[in-house]
């Protein structure tokens, strides 16, 4: 656990480039906190000069108008730091968010594998919020209640330091209180976040795949899993919310004791002449009013942590390393020649090899397919091309140089991809082709498309090129979803494509269409093909067959038949379930 000191630290230095309005906002605070004060040493005045406004040496007004002007300083002092404080926090709200968002698109594959979306989201959403939340309270009420108490106590010092040094005694008390409380209120804040980002992943799942949840019936377990969860978040809740009442009921207590020591106090005081009436008043009102503050003081514990908490999950998520990119070497457009020698991958020490002993030239131009069982290390080689894990032994080469040796930035120019679970933009047509060029060439999205045969039905479209694809392009068939990835492929027009092809089968029209804007992307590139269906491949120009992590055989369709191997057994697989 990072230490709570390290902890302000950083905070503090995002406060640092807006340190003006920060200063300015701090000062507004502590006159809120001075004004409320000096309205009790006016009670005083007021009361104390009961007998010259009686016999007429004192004007009516002046004291109606010192209560209007103290008022009026006192509302501006109020919406003046609630203002400025409302606009550090949602800058520094911005420039946290901003920077995780940076962070989470930079991190590698492997982070992702280990986190859950739903995870992550919150801390994006809920945890920055916590921590300005939580900071901005704190801060108001360390300055402005501060300031009254210190004000108050000040009061009540200047009045009779007698009756004053009754309230310290129980000070230690009360500071001690909140020590011990404290730690277990952070660690409840900490179980209870955890406990929400599980909830979210739990949803996430659940809410993602609920084809898959209602196909099993999952519904009972996934309602067992939520329930022992929400109870989970419930429970922590309600500790949390215990741990505080009980502090501040402990401390609230502590004042009472205080306060009729003083009434008692006060009176002998008064009995023996050491105090007026206007002193007597002022200083009970000083005593009673110093109990918000008190209060508001002993409680900022519970936000202290939970803001700490929360920045805690953030920085964490801030310091974890982004994608490895030390290559120097800049690359315009590569020839697309990829050879790939002695490779040996694993995605942890503890765990066997994904693949190894992998040596494969693949020349520029070349279209491979690579065949085998589901977990033969298919998925994974184009993962390595595509730098997505670094870690591995052997070399993989781009036209002769180390893939690691390019700039990462430039390298992933060199590469276009088509997956079988097409994503979609919650944007126009023309910006799901154009993906990621700020400025899309319509003469050019228009050519993709029509190469990709997607300009069809993008015609029927209401509003064309314009259309709004909805979450996920949910309006679309599996089929123009597939030709609008390869659309977008075209339109990159990288000389290494990457097919990932889809397992799932469409009707016969919609697959001629899909194979046809295939045919168009493919020429002329160095294709790697991830093959499911092998009917698909007979054409490549070299068929790898992979096994446990292994290149076992590899040639053309002709040639691999003829040699009556692994992948002669796989087609006589395929071709019975094909006909049966
Ligand atoms: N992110 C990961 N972390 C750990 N192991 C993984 C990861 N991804 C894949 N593996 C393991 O690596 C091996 C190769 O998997 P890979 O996904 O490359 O196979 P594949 O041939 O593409 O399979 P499929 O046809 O089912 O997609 C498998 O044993 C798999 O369990």
């Amino acid at each position: 656990m990072t230490s709570s000191g390290q902890l302000y630290l950083r905070l503090l230095r995002y406060f640092l480039p807006y340190r003006g309005i920060a200063v300015f906002t701090v000062i507004l605070m502590a006159a809120a906190g001075g004004v409320d004060a000096l309205m009790i040493k006016l009670l005083k005045e007021l009361i104390d000069r009961f007998e010259s406004l009686a016999n007429g040496s004192m004007a009516l007004w002046v004291m109606p108008a010192v209560l209007l002007a103290v008022g009026l300083t006192r509302m501006l002092t109020s919406y003046g730091y609630e203002y400025a404080s409302s606009w550090l926090s949602s800058r520094i709200t911005h420039d946290v968010r901003a920077e995780m968002y940076e962070r989470l698109l930079h991190l590698p594959v492997a982070t992702y594998d280990r986190a859950s979306v739903g995870e992550l989201l919150s801390r994006v959403t809920y945890d920055v919020n916590q921590i300005m939340e939580a900071g901005l309270q704190v801060i108001t009420v360390v300055v402005k209640d501060g300031v009254l108490a210190i004000s108050l106590l000040a009061i009540l010092l200047y009045t009779d330091w007698q009756l004053a040094m009754f309230c310290a005694l129980l000070l230690p008390g009360v500071a001690f209180s909140m020590k011990v409380v404290g730690r277990r209120q952070r660690r409840l804040s900490l179980q209870t976040q955890d406990s929400m980002g599980m909830l979210a992943r739990i949803l996430d799942e659940s809410l993602g795949g609920h084809r898959v949840v209602k196909i099993f019936n999952g519904q009972g377990y996934e309602a067992r899993r939520f329930s022992r969860t929400n109870q989970q978040v419930r429970r922590l809740t309600v500790k949390r919310a215990a741990t505080t009442a009980l502090n501040s009921g402990i401390n609230l207590f502590m004042v009472a004791i205080t306060i009729a020591l003083i009434v008692y106090f006060a009176g002998v005081r008064t009995q023996a002449g050491a105090l007026t009436a206007g002193d007597f008043v002022s200083f009970m009102g000083a005593m009673l009013l110093l109990q918000q503050p008190v209060k508001s003081l002993t409680k900022i514990n519970d936000s202290l942590h939970r803001g700490l908490a929360a920045a805690q999950t953030v920085f964490a998520l801030i310091d974890q390393p982004i994608e490895p990119d030390h290559g120097q070497h800049p690359i315009e457009r590569a020839r697309g020649d990829i050879d790939i020698r002695a490779l040996r991958f694993a995605y942890g020490a503890e765990l066997a090899p994904a693949l190894q002993d992998i040596d494969l030239h693949i020349r520029a131009g070349e279209t491979v397919a690579f065949v085998g069982q589901s977990g033969s290390g298919k998925t994974t080689l184009v993962n390595l091309i595509a730098r997505f894990y670094s870690g591995y032994d052997g070399d993989i080469l781009l036209d002769g140089t180390p893939i690691a040796d390019y700039r990462l930035h430039d390298y992933r120019q060199q590469l276009a991809m088509v997956g079988q679970d097409v994503v979609l933009f919650n944007d126009t047509v023309t910006a799901n082709i154009a993906y990621a060029d700020s400025n899309p060439d319509p003469a050019r999205v228009r050519a993709a498309a029509e190469a990709a045969f997607a300009a069809d039905f993008i015609a029927q479209l209401p509003k064309g090129y314009d259309e709004v694809l909805g979450e996920e392009g949910a309006r679309l068939s599996g089929g123009q979803r597939q030709r609008l990835a390869i659309a977008r492929a075209l339109y990159r027009d990288a000389p290494v494509l990457i097919l990932d092809e889809a397992t799932s089968a469409l009707d016969t029209e919609s697959e001629r269409m899909v194979q046809a804007a295939l045919d168009n992307l493919m020429r002329d590139r160095s294709t790697l093909v991830i093959a499911h269906r092998l009917s698909t491949i007979e054409k490549a120009d070299r068929i790898v067959v992979m096994h446990q992590g292994r290149i076992i055989e590899s040639g053309t369709h002709d040639a691999l038949m003829a040699r009556k191997g692994a992948y002669a057994a796989m087609h006589a697989v395929q071709f019975v379930e094909a006909a049966s």
